[in-house]
């Protein structure tokens, strides 16, 4: 099968001289879904983020369904980007708006400026959106402003905006963080239930080495800007753990 993403030699460093991506490489195929964790400052988000674009990696590639993202134009990387769902760590709803508002904001990658800018959405847009929050469980607050829901009722409008876009790929950077456990489990339930279910490709940065083992078919462990581990959950033990968070040189 082939792959629906490949990462080759990714590099990054920042303004600041900040190297955080030195070579990394890894491939994505359909249907998997991959955890990244690795500790803090470590470069998980700087990697999902040079996937698509959001950071302008300096070396290296991405080629997502055989095209290379970090060649295109600007018109071409925001085409592909609708293929590809982002879900925030702080959600990014707009708060004053109603839940319903917030998903369709996921078509917006669908229409032209003006359209977009009037907040013209087609009946079946609006039923399609419903429908994703019946999914995600949270029909009865579609009409209600985001800002009146929880925490973890706001990431599952962030993941059903991110579903609006009917994306094939789906980059959510740590999704749990600012969550207790059972409400983690359930953004990770509807995540991973929903991916598997639609067949979405999810790349999911974790800073819970549990979460991780428990929802991903791979992990890949990144510490200091490098990939020390590439594996199934089976694989990742205390060592290889150690290796990520701890060690001051990994080495695999
Ligand atoms: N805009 C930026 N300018 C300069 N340095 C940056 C920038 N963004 C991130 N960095 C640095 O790059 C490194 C990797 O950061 P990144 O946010 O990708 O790591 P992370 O593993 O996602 O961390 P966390 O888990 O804390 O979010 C860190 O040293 C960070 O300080």
């Amino acid at each position: 099968m082939e792959p629906i993403l490949r990462v080759e030699h990714l590099k990054k460093v920042y303004p600041d001289g900040t190297e955080a991506l030195r070579e990394v490489d890894f491939t994505v195929h359909p249907g998997e879904f991959v955890a990244v964790i690795g500790p803090s400052g470590s470069g998980k988000s700087t990697l999902l983020r040079c996937v698509n674009r959001l950071v302008e990696p300096t070396q290296g590639a991405v080629i997502f369904k055989g095209e290379n993202i970090t060649r295109a134009g600007g018109r071409r990387v925001r085409r592909l980007r609708r293929e590809i769902g982002m879900v925030f760590q702080s959600h990014n709803l707009i708060p004053r708006v109603s839940v319903l508002q917030n998903v369709l904001h996921g078509r917006l990658g669908y229409k032209d400026s003006l359209r977009g800018a009037l907040g013209m959405f087609s009946a079946q847009e609006k039923e399609d959106a419903l429908r994703i929050l019946e999914r995600m469980g949270l029909l009865e607050q579609a009409h209600k402003r985001a800002d009146e829901l929880s925490g973890g009722q706001q990431q599952r409008v962030g993941i059903a905006r991110a579903l609006a876009q009917k994306p094939i790929l789906i980059l959510a950077d740590e999704p749990i963080a600012n969550l207790d456990p059972a409400t983690s489990e359930s953004i990770m339930d509807h995540l991973h239930t929903i991916c598997r279910a639609d067949g979405i490709t999810c790349l999911v940065n974790l800073h819970q080495v549990a979460m991780a083992k428990k929802y991903a078919t791979r992990i890949i462990g990144i510490h200091r800007g490098t990939k020390v581990f590439d594996g199934p959950p089976s694989k990742l033990d205390d060592r290889i753990i150690g290796q990520i968070y701890y060690q001051e040189k990994a080495v695999v």
